[in-house]
């Protein structure tokens, strides 16, 4: 039933061939047998003794790349020229770049661009200052922060190796939700310096989308920032994976005819995305909700060092439930997986209760892998773009800011982080949900529209909105 985009991992190998020693054949065969399908072939040039070529080839994992171009390598009568990977080709130069609205064509346009007119703008905005938001990009755009500390599930690999993934998220924004958002990674992990060069460059941004950094100092950023700044400050772990999280979970209830009140869920990674999940979980009425972390069930009656853990221990584990995951994962109706990959097996999934719901969002290696458990879960996600049911809050952050901006909202309270997951949710009707079919997709065009009206309703009921935005159909960048 589950499909895999071998697209992922193709790589193009430009070789050369002599014509006399080997033929098209035995190196298709090669490939074959190394785990490799040929999807195209390019001749780039041929004469009667050699043939150069392109082959695009796919494998089902990555890990049969260096395989198959060793079994091309060690062909007689062929030499390879180069190896490329399509994803590491997409992203030469970076993915995103800054285009002007208008053409500078004369010196008219350049004297109104430009000094010496911009001037009398200038002067506008220091008059008034909220004329930022209709005469800059302040109105439209989004800083996409990071230190690198806590990268999907890479761990702390720092800015720079962060920025691919800022750059993905800034595609989405534009791509999805009109918005423009730019990447923005720091050289430095310290608290207190993160904040203050937030606040010192927010004057360009109407809203900071914080993204992989890690906790517990992204909870004290994030609070701070927003007390401090008057844009919308939004950790997209903590809240774009609670709001599509739950948004998954209401039709996953659905489906297995359980409420969430009488459920058992066992939360796994209680960091940034772990804390939040759990918060809109407990909000939406959870009682039975057990976190477990490295040293396994958090309890009350353990004392930790951070206290962010105590105090979600105090919130949660009505029954006290203590030891690994592998143990107080028996008989949970619900799994979080917001850990790391490969923590769980086929046998784990067999212990927990009927029709087990299994989240498992771990990046870019879940939990447990759905083709382990497919046919003994009810309904089973990741956060996977190639698999069924993506969890992934690339369905929430585009469509929030398009309403935290178009609103200008101060903030972006609970009441909007609901209002967006109701919003995700019921974007599949009755009939269209199944096991596989709990959550809609990143290009399915309601998800954003629907966010937008439901966000902006929910913020300007709770008196964060500074402004009426005009009719939906607006959405524009
Ligand atoms: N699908 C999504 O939309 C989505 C969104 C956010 C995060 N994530 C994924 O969730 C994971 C956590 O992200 P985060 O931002 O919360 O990071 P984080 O660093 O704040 O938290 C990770 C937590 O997992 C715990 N952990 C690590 N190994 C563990 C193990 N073996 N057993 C139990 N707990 C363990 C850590 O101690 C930490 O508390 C990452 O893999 C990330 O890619 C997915
Ligand atoms: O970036 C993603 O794909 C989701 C999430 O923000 C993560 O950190 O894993
Ligand atoms: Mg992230």
């Amino acid at each position: 039933m589950i499909q895999r985009n071998l697209d992922g991992n193709s790589i193009i190998i430009r070789l050369e061939m002599k014509t006399k020693t080997i033929n098209f054949g035995e190196v298709a065969s090669a490939i074959s047998q190394a785990g490799g399908d040929i999807v195209a072939i390019d001749v780039i040039s041929t004469n009667q003794d050699i043939t150069v070529r392109d082959l695009t080839v796919a494998a089902a994992h990555a890990d049969d790349n260096k395989k198959i171009v060793e079994a091309v390598r060690n062909l007689n009568g062929v030499s390879i020229i180069n190896v490329s990977d399509r994803t590491f080709l997409l992203h030469l130069g970076g993915k995103i770049e800054i285009a002007p609205k208008t053409p500078i064509n004369n010196r008219e346009d350049l004297s109104r661009v430009y000094t010496p007119d911009v001037a009398r703008v200038c002067n506008a905005i220091a008059e008034e200052p909220q004329k930022a938001y209709s005469l800059t990009i302040k109105r439209n755009t989004v800083a996409v922060v990071s230190d690198g500390s806590a990268v999907l599930g890479l761990g702390n690999i720092g800015p720079r190796a962060a920025m691919p993934v800022m750059e993905g998220k800034a595609m989405l924004f534009k791509q999805l939700a009109g918005v423009d958002a730019f990447p923005i990674c720091l050289e430095t992990q310290d608290t207190e310096e993160i904040i203050r060069t937030i606040k010192a460059i927010s004057p360009a941004f109407g809203g900071i989308n914080l993204e992989d950094i890690s906790s517990p100092r992204c909870f004290e950023i994030e609070r701070r920032l927003n007390e401090e700044l008057d844009i919308p400050v939004f950790h997209d772990d903590q809240h774009g994976t609670a709001v599509v999280l739950y948004a998954g979970l209401i039709n996953a209830l659905k489906l297995v005819g359980k409420s969430i009140e009488n459920t058992k869920i066992v939360v796994c990674g209680i960091g940034a995305a772990g804390v939040a999940c759990s918060n809109i979980l407990l909000s939406a009425g959870a009682r039975n909700l057990i976190g477990v972390d490295r040293e396994g069930a958090l309890v009350k009656t353990e004392t930790y060092d951070n206290p962010i853990w105590q105090d979600y221990a105090g919130r949660t584990n009505p029954h006290l439930q203590t030891g690994s995951l592998h143990e107080v994962i028996k008989d949970a109706d619900i799994f979080i997986g917001l850990s790391r990959g490969n923590l769980l097996t086929r046998e784990h999934i067999k212990t927990m209760a009927k029709d087990p719901i299994v989240f498992a969002m771990a990046n870019p290696v879940p939990e447990i892998m759905p083709s382990e458990v497919e046919d003994i879960v009810a309904v089973m996600a990741t956060g996977r773009s190639d698999y069924p049911n993506q969890i992934n809050n690339v369905l929430c952050f585009p469509g929030m800011f398009r309403a935290a901006l178009d609103c200008r909202a101060i903030e972006i309270n609970e009441a909007m982080k609901l209002a967006a997951a109701t919003a995700i949710a019921s974007s599949i009707s009755d009939e269209e949900r199944t096991k596989y079919y709990i959550i809609p997709s990143v290009f399915n065009d309601r998800v954003v529209k629907s966010i937008r009206e439901k966000v902006v309703e929910a913020a300007l009921q709770t008196g964060v909105a500074r402004r009426v935005p005009r009719k939906s159909s607006d959405i524009s960048g």
